[in-house]
């Protein structure tokens, strides 16, 4: 049994005091990820019971450490999303606190997914990683608060440093410029994430961490249509937003929600990136269409946006992503890697990145 599979099977021995299921099943373990010897995972749970709801975190920190080859745990709670989201309806702000741009950054790109998994991340990495290949100053920016992955990613560890305790120095690897917000919590400290907070924090981001000179600035979103696309899109001048899904329908539903949303906060839609396209064996090269194949291409045609580019479901990809070297900097002249460089090619010819 993996280490993975033994941490869930574990929690799922925990009871939610709300819902009376194991807090598996009711959904509160999310983003459980395992590095080596450490385990990371979110609680999401309803703020008003943070304070019972600690008592639970603590058992399931516990749980986890109890398996074999675990050696250190950290779960955080975080608010579970309010009711409505408010970013359906923006209101228009006065224009001095309307999209400012970020000094030194020529251009901000958000990537975004209506749902999670699709794989945002690997292609906000790799993107980041192909224009710099190209010769563009790169930054790229993880505000996905609840599963950060770009440190995993772009292999880079350690808290970022700030030696005068007001500007944050930011990591860098495979000549990208990265910050995660992930790296600034605590990891022995219960975080819920409110809105007020995210968006603090993203503006933090934006505006305290030295980026130095940029041609763009990759932003990866958390997954759907929150408070951080929200603020992102409203503070900052966002230049466009690319949005990543599966060809599923129901990635492709919320997909369609996310490209609402840019729409109703102006931010240009650059076009969708249909990942996991076709499944390429790693043994045989056959291919399949594990998802369905030719939905994004629908989809964006019926939405009118580009279709900027396909990435076959390929085992590289993944490995390569979890190893802390994206594809196009481990296999550069692999077809995985070049369907994403192609995409930073054109992005940079069209003056986009
Ligand atoms: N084209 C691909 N081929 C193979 N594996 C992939 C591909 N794209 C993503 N993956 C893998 O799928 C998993 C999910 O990808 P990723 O973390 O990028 O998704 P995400 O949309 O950012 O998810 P979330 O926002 O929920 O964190 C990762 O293990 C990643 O390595």
């Amino acid at each position: 049994m993996s280490i993975r599979d033994a941490v869930l099977a574990n929690l799922k021995q925990i009871t939610d005091p709300v819902s009376g299921q194991d807090i598996v099943s009711a959904g509160i373990v999310r983003a459980l990820n395992v590095e080596g010897d450490t385990v990371r995972f979110v609680m999401e749970i309803d703020p008003k019971l943070a304070e019972q709801m600690e008592a639970v975190r603590t058992v399931a920190e516990r749980a986890a450490r109890a398996v074999d080859g675990v050696e250190n745990v950290s779960a955080m709670l975080t608010a579970h999303a309010e009711k409505a989201p408010p970013e359906l309806k923006p209101k228009p702000k006065p224009s001095q606190t309307g999209p400012q741009p970020v000094a030194g950054v020529d251009r901000i790109i958000a990537i975004a997914s209506g749902k999670g998994g699709v794989g945002k991340s690997t292609v906000s990495a790799n993107l980041a990683c192909a224009l710099a290949a190209e010769g563009r100053r790169v930054g790229l920016l993880d505000a996905d608060v609840y599963g950060p992955s770009q440190p995993r990613m772009l292999g880079v560890s350690g808290r970022p440093a700030s030696p005068d305790g007001k500007t944050i120095l930011p990591l860098r690897n495979h000549g990208v410029t990265m910050m995660s917000m992930g790296l600034m919590t605590n990891e022995d400290q219960a975080v819920v994430w409110r809105g007020p907070m995210l968006m603090g924090a993203l503006q933090q981001m934006m505006g305290q961490v030295q980026w130095g000179a940029l041609d763009v600035l990759i932003v990866d979103l958390p997954p759907g249509t929150g408070d951080v696309q929200l603020t992102l899109s409203q503070k900052f001048a966002v230049d466009g937003a690319i949005v990543v899904s599966t060809p599923q329908d129901v990635a492709l539903i919320d997909a369609r929600k996310g490209i609402d949303m840019f729409r109703q906060l102006k931010t240009p839609i650059l076009g969708m990136i249909e990942n996991m396209s076709t499944h390429i064996c790693s043994n045989c090269g056959h291919e399949e269409h594990v998802f369905g194949h030719g939905g994004v291409v629908a989809e964006a045609e019926a939405l009118n946006v580009p279709l900027l580019g396909e990435i076959p479901l390929h085992l590289d990809i993944r490995v390569a992503a979890d190893d802390g070297a994206p594809i196009v900097v481990s296999k550069p002249d692999s077809p995985q890697a070049e369907a994403f460089r192609k995409i930073a090619r054109d992005l940079i010819a069209k003056g986009q990145a």
